[in-house]
């Protein structure tokens, strides 16, 4: 399987260089020439399988000859050991068709683990194999930062920088990327907010001279390998609840688009999914654009889900490549008028969004409610980025299709929104509570691309 990117004029790749590389050199997104479908019978073979049995058949095909079915059965079990749940993502049910998909049982609690844990191994095995040194650089409203301090630190040939909105993130997700002491780890709090830390990124890949001068590599869902894992626990949840028989719709809290990418590609590669519901908060740009064809960012307001406080929504690119049936093309077109004010998507891609996508939008208010309702209701206690998935899903609510939403973060991440809604402060669990006793290291930076590189290279040449 080849690797092409959104805009059509980089190099094709294979699995293991597209992997490496993140973005691609003409500052597209990497996709798979072509997407594998599995039969109704391969899907049913899925049931009763573990969680580490089913990642292993959906990403098997997608990865060539990276690595032996051997070592790659090896890399998915060392993945999802360190999981506090034995399914690893485990479905609850909410109320009638109504299900939550539990995806904060990882080391750093957020679903970004169910793909960091995997292309941190994945990546270490390579890199051993290759004997190369890398500089991992990275953006981050809160979540993806610390789940690839948690999969990278402590690598002799990896050092991981992450940028992050410097006071925009909870503590929780602060202290997770502050107080890791390893030397190979670097946080740094950026003025701005997480628009501003993914577009230094992304300079940084588009500055060859610094990129290969840094060997770059990134570990955001402009990885292609981070949106793979992530299709798998479309599979396991749909399966559970009796896919390929049935199908079963999904509404998953959306920021940067990956993860409900990843849903997109388990439904062409065969998976019943009836709707695909994109649920934002108040920084609602994506469910805008799906409902006039217009988007055009207009600043980051922060809210009680930080972690989706984005505007400018990196895999809303893939769709788009998607929508306009892989013509690279007007994809470049649009990218290019986004750095001014924004684009419009035509009225043939916009009908294919919407074939593929619902969308609603769930305002501060709103989230608090849903948390304190949906722990009176249920007994299960909400993160914020949940909450809107939950309020969202209820809107779309079919009678004969089961409805998962996505439960992206635990609610110890985000106390304080929390007790406001419920009076209940969740506690973290026993291996991070000393967490608040740790001593942080972090180092402020300006959003200033040259004194960022700078830095990076001179922390590395150390
Ligand atoms: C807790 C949480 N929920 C939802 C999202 C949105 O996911 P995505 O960016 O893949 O759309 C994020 C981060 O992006 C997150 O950290
Ligand atoms: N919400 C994310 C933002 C970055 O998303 P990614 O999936 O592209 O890494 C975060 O928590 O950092």
């Amino acid at each position: 399987m080849k690797y092409i990117s959104t805009r059509g004029q980089a190099p094709e790749l294979s699995f293991e260089d597209a992997m490496l590389t993140g973005l691609a050199r003409d500052g597209g997104l990497y996709l798979p020439d072509e997407i594998p479908t599995l039969s109704k019978t391969e899907i049913a073979a899925l049931s009763g399988l573990s969680y580490e049995e089913t990642a292993f058949a959906i990403m098997r095909p997608y990865i060539g000859e990276t690595f032996t079915d051997t070592e790659f059965k090896e890399l998915i079990a060392k993945a999802y050991a360190g999981f506090g749940h034995a399914a690893r993502a485990p479905l609850v049910q909410l109320g009638s068709g109504h299900f939550l998909l539990e995806l904060f049982h990882g080391p750093t609690l957020a679903f970004k683990d169910f793909a960091m844990q995997i292309i941190g191994q994945m990546f270490q095995a390579a890199l051993e194999r290759s004997g190369k040194r890398i500089t991992i650089v990275g953006a981050t409203s809160g979540d993806t930062g610390s789940a690839a301090i948690e999969a990278f630190r402590g690598l002799s040939n990896v050092d991981v920088f992450i940028l992050y909105p410097h006071g925009r993130v909870s503590e929780v997700q602060r202290r997770q990327m502050t107080t890791p002491s390893e030397s190979n780890v670097h946080a740094l709090a950026m003025t701005g907010d997480f628009d501003d830390c993914q577009a230094r990124v992304k300079d940084m890949f588009n500055d060859f001279d610094f990129r290969d001068g840094v060997s770059l590599a990134g570990v955001n869902s402009i990885n292609w390998g981070r949106v793979l894992a992530q299709v798998v626990y479309y599979f396991s949840s749909a399966v559970s609840l009796g896919a390929p028989h049935r199908q079963v719709s999904f509404t998953v809290p959306t920021g940067n688009f990956g993860d409900i990418f990843a849903g997109y590609i388990a439904k062409r590669m065969g998976l019943p999914i009836e709707r695909l519901v994109v649920a934002t908060n108040q920084n609602d740009i994506l469910h805008r654009c799906l409902s006039t064809a217009e988007y055009r960012p207009d600043g980051v307001t922060p809210s009680i889900s930080p972690s989706m406080d984005i505007q400018v929504s990196s895999n809303f690119e893939r769709a788009l490549f998607e929508a306009y049936a892989r013509d690279a093309a007007p994809v470049a077109q649009l990218m290019d008028e986004l750095k001014q004010s924004g684009f419009s998507v035509s009225q043939g891609a916009l009908q294919a969004l919407r074939e593929s996508y619902d969308s609603g939008n769930c305002s501060e208010s709103e989230t608090s409610k849903t948390i304190t309702r949906t722990l009176a209701e249920t007994g299960e206690l909400l993160c914020p980025h949940s909450a809107i998935g939950v309020k969202v899903a209820e809107e779309h609510l079919a009678a004969d299709t089961p409805m998962i939403t996505l439960a992206t973060a635990h609610p110890a991440k985000f106390p304080d929104a929390v007790e406001a809604a419920t009076g209940i402060r969740p506690p973290l669990p026993p291996r991070m509570s000393d967490l608040f006793e740790r001593e942080e290291r972090v180092t402020r930076v300006e959003n200033d691309l040259a004194a960022i590189q700078t830095l990076i290279k001179e922390r590395i040449a150390h």
